[in-house]
């Protein structure tokens, strides 16, 4: 388990060194066209999760939207105030 902040910190940790195997650099490589549909379909995901699935099951779908929404906040160049900032 982690935090928001937690995740955040190892995917830009990752974005700098690019460890062999990890997919969060083969998604930055793949740019924001890629991420954003990536976003839509998980987006997707979280809306049907909540009208038909278990708490269970929303909860892992919202964290799979937090994750690639950072990777887009990484891609771009944003940190986390960048965002917290407008909450
Ligand atoms: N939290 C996540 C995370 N959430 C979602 N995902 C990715 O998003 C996908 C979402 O799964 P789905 O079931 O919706 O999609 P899928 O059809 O199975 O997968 P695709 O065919 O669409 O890739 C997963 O398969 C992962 O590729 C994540 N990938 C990585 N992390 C964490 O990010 C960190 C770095 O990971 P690596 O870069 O892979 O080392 C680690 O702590 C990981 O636990």
């Amino acid at each position: 388990m982690k935090t928001f902040d937690e995740l955040f910190a190892e995917l830009t940790d990752k974005a700098k060194n690019r460890p062999a195997g990890s997919g969060t650099v083969a998604a930055l490589d793949a740019g924001v066209h890629t991420l954003g549909k990536k976003i839509i379909e998980e987006a997707g995901e979280v809306w049907l999760a909540a009208e038909y699935e278990s708490d269970e099951s929303l909860g892992e779908e919202i964290s799979q939207l937090l994750y690639w929404l950072q990777v887009m906040m990484i891609k771009r160049g944003l940190s986390p105030v960048d965002v917290y900032r407008h909450l």
